[in-house]
């Protein structure tokens, strides 16, 4: 076999084999619609926007769950009210049979809006098993974040993976999206080496309109120099394009190497294009496979 066809078949078979979606709760009609494009038991993660309120997220959560995928609700800490919010809310997944997996971020707040500041309090409730759940997601910053600081982000990393640890929960890591395979590599074998195993799903964007992919790189900290994006496939000069992570993704098969790595999936932040995504995986696995 020479190298170009290893790469194709390690991007058909490993990292695209079970990757996982990101939807809004208001997405739900766009799911119904690709629904047959997306591997059923697909894991199905649903944002905690802002402006979405608690119902609309059960709701999506269910309806994943009815159309045949593994939701994966998102718990925003900044975002809660209150400790009868989380559980309302935790009682309510319960309720629908969607609480098994669950992923936790601290939410974009610069204050919390109630007694929770970071997704560390949240597993420290211990409310999480006592509802039901089972996994739990917690976030990567290959980047790094605009209003954390580095040492802040490991530690964080560091103590929410030894709380779940002593729960037991099982976790797992999902990525904040990039258009650059470096960092995100050295990234995943600094957490190696600090002792943390658990399977890593690389965040991606899915296909989409290259202004919206900076408006969103810029609004949460993703680098997008000039030639970071060259090498992903779009220009700065025109902003009318789609872009895909193509070569992202071949990069990425390339040089991954679970020896160093360990388990490496991804995760297609889709913003708002869940049917182009799933479609533009289909597609993609196809030709690698090819
Ligand atoms: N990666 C992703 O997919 C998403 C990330 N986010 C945002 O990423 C940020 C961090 O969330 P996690 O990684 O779960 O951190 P975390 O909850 O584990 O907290 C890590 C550290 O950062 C501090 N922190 C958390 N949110 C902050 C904020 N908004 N401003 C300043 N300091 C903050 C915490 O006090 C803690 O010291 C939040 O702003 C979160 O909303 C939000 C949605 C999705
Ligand atoms: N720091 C940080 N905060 C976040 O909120 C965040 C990240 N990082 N990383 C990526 C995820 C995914 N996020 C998003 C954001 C928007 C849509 C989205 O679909 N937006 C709609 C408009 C939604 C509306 O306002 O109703 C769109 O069509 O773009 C999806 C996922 C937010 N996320």
């Amino acid at each position: 076999m020479n190298p170009a066809s290893t790469v194709r078949t390690v991007v058909g078979t490993s990292l695209l084999e079970d990757y996982s979606l990101e939807m809004t709760g208001k997405d739900v009609p766009k799911l119904e619609e690709a629904r047959d494009t997306i591997p059923q038991g697909t894991r199905i993660n649903v944002t905690f926007l802002g402006n979405e309120d608690p119902q609309l997220r059960l709701d999506a959560a269910r309806a994943v769950k009815r159309l045949g995928f593994v939701p994966v609700p998102h718990i925003s800490a900044r975002r809660l009210g209150s400790r009868d919010d989380f559980e309302r809310f935790l009682a309510g997944l319960r309720a629908d049979g969607t609480a098994d997996n669950v992923f936790l971020v601290g939410g974009d707040p610069a204050h919390p809006e109630g007694p929770y500041e970071d997704a560390l309090s949240l597993i420290r409730t211990g409310l999480l098993q006592e509802y039901g759940v089972r996994s739990v997601g917690i976030t990567g910053y290959p980047e790094g974040h605009p209003a954390i600081d580095g040492g802040a982000l490991w530690s964080a990393l560091h103590d929410k993976h030894t709380a779940l640890a002593d729960q037991p929960l099982e976790a797992g890591v999902i990525t904040q999206f990039g258009f650059d395979v470096e960092p995100v590599l050295a990234w995943v074998e600094e957490v190696r080496r600090r002792g943390i195993g658990v399977p890593i799903r690389i965040g991606v964007p899915g296909p989409a309109g290259v202004r919206r992919l900076m408006s969103y790189a810029s609004r949460f900290g993703v680098g997008t120099s000039a030639s970071v994006v060259k090498k992903y496939g779009f220009s700065l000069t025109n902003l009318m394009g789609t872009a895909g992570p193509d070569r992202f993704l071949r990069e990425l098969a390339a040089a991954h190497d679970p020896a160093r790595h360990g388990e490496l999936k991804i995760h297609f932040y889709t913003f708002g294009g869940l049917g182009a995504t799933s479609e533009w995986a289909t597609r993609f696995r196809k030709e690698s496979l090819a």
